[in-house]
């Protein structure tokens, strides 16, 4: 039948199950209910919620799921005749999320999950599990929250070969980094704000410390590289070493601190090695990056026909969440569905992962040293036997509550292996106090 002809008799609705009602759940069942009518509309037929599942029934979640069907086990999910969709809002790579998105698919049901942590470990897995069955493994809102960037790379921009895709990918480390910067936040008030909207992970650890970052880079990278999900070669540094003092330097050296995650075909040319790292850089403050606010996110890709493609949106929260997530299920409603990866599974290649230590460019680096004799002349020596060159050396007065002073070297371009060189030297003084602080310094 043509896709513009009218159905002789209506579709029957796509039933759909939910399991996990957290932030995220309760979003959905809001949007269901709130845009039914023209969801239904844009859908070509209803999208119904027939049956709900998580821990703890009696939970005020602020929704009344008292119409529908609770399941106290998610294995009912599945079995049921009347699930043509599950969607999988729990979270943790493993155990029964899981468990839920294996049995589902297995069982020829749809899958929608928000869950970046199981995409990035078992993406592969699922993604086999779905073309063997036929039936959709959809996971928009697991990346970058509710700007449709899996759609917009592997439909809109998939001509394209892309050479580099990177951005914002962690909204509650974008929030305490403006936080920070705007308004003089404390690095632990802020989190505990981010945490309080509902942009946090269940341990938010996996936020701070770039490995929620790291599993949406891997997933970005599979589509936009076409290469297997390789969660163990993406490598994360977080912000918990961040100081006031660097957003400050940042500041006065023209740029912002932003948590990046980037992945790059080796421009070495390395049988297609692929860099893909998170970590804090410094960006110019004039980049689109840098005026990216809150728990907003942005993404950049680059095609070789379509030049630089910039995305920005919400990156967290239950509403924008929610949007991603019922796409999703609107896409299947419609039955527009392919391979989850852009292609099949068995198209993807394996590639090798790039040395990030041959990686050249300037750097920021931030140490807090005790104010005596002789310490500049230590660490203008540690960096001369690693090989950095030096562009420009600022001390300052000591930071409240610290002994030290604070001393930021910005490094004229080289490797990042030499810093770590230098780093490791200074790493040997006594009178350097607490960690250092290492920022590339992008030049976008
Ligand atoms: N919060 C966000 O902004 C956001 C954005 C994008 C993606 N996500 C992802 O969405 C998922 C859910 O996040 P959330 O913020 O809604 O979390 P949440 O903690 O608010 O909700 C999780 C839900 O899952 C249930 N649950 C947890 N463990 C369970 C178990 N073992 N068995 C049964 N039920 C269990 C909980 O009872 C709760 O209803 C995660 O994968 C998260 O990474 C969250
Ligand atoms: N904790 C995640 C949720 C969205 O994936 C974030 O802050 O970005
Ligand atoms: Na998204």
């Amino acid at each position: 039948m043509s896709p513009y002809a009218t159905p002789t008799a209506p579709r029957p609705p796509l039933r759909v199950a939910l399991a996990g009602i957290g932030v995220v759940g309760g979003g959905v069942v809001r949007l269901l209910e709130a845009n039914r009518a023209l969801i239904a509309r844009r859908a070509g037929r209803p999208i119904e919620i027939v049956a709900v599942s998580a821990r703890d029934r009696h939970k005020d979640r602020g929704v009344d799921l008292s119409r529908y069907r609770w399941e106290d086990d998610m294995d009912a999910l599945v079995a049921a005749g009347d699930v043509d969709v599950v969607v999988e809002m729990i979270g943790g790579a493993d155990g029964s999320a899981l468990t839920l998105a294996r049995r589902a698919l297995g069982a020829g049901k749809a899958l929608v999950t928000a869950n970046k942590a199981m995409i990035a470990h078992h993406g592969i897995d699922l993604a086999r599990i779905a073309e063997e069955k036929d039936t959709p493994l959809k996971y928009e809102a697991a990346v970058a929250g509710g700007i449709p960037v899996i759609k917009a790379i592997r439909e809109g921009a998939s001509a394209n070969e892309i050479a580099r895709v990177y951005g914002i990918l962690n909204g509650t480390c974008n929030y305490i980094l403006t936080q920070m910067e705007r308004n003089g936040a404390s690095f632990a008030d802020a989190l505990a704000a981010a945490q309080a909207e509902g942009y946090a992970e269940a341990d938010p650890s996996f936020d701070v410390d770039g490995i929620d970052a790291a599993h949406k880079l891997s997933i970005l990278a599979a589509l936009c590289f076409g290469t297997r999900l390789d969660i163990g070669a993406v490598t994360a540094d977080g912000i918990r070493g961040l100081i006031a003092a660097d957003i400050r330097e940042a500041e006065a050296l023209g740029h912002r601190v932003r948590l990046i995650g980037m992945a790059e075909r080796d421009s070495a040319g390395n049988g297609g090695a692929l860099y893909q790292h998170v970590q804090p850089c410094l960006v110019p403050a004039d980049h689109p990056l840098a005026y990216v606010p809150g728990a907003l996110n942005a993404v950049v890709a680059e095609g070789n026909f379509v030049g630089r493609l910039f995305f920005e949106g919400a990156g967290a929260g239950a509403g924008p969440t929610a949007s991603a997530i019922v796409a999703d299920i609107i896409d299947i409603a419609r039955d527009e569905y392919g391979p989850a990866f852009a292609m099949p599974v068995d198209a993807l290649d394996a590639a090798p992962a790039a040395d990030a230590g041959a990686r050249v460019g300037k750097h920021y680096v931030r140490l807090i040293v005790e104010d005596r004799i002789g310490v500049l002349a230590e660490i203008a020596a540690a960096m001369r036997d690693a090989g950095v060159s030096i562009e420009s050396l600022i001390q300052r007065g000591s930071e409240d509550g610290d002994d030290g002073v604070v001393i930021v070297l910005v490094t004229h371009e080289g490797p990042a292996s030499a810093i770590h060189a230098a780093l490791a030297i200074l790493a040997g003084s006594d009178h350097v106090v607490g960690a250092p602080m290492l920022m590339p310094i992008l030049a976008l």
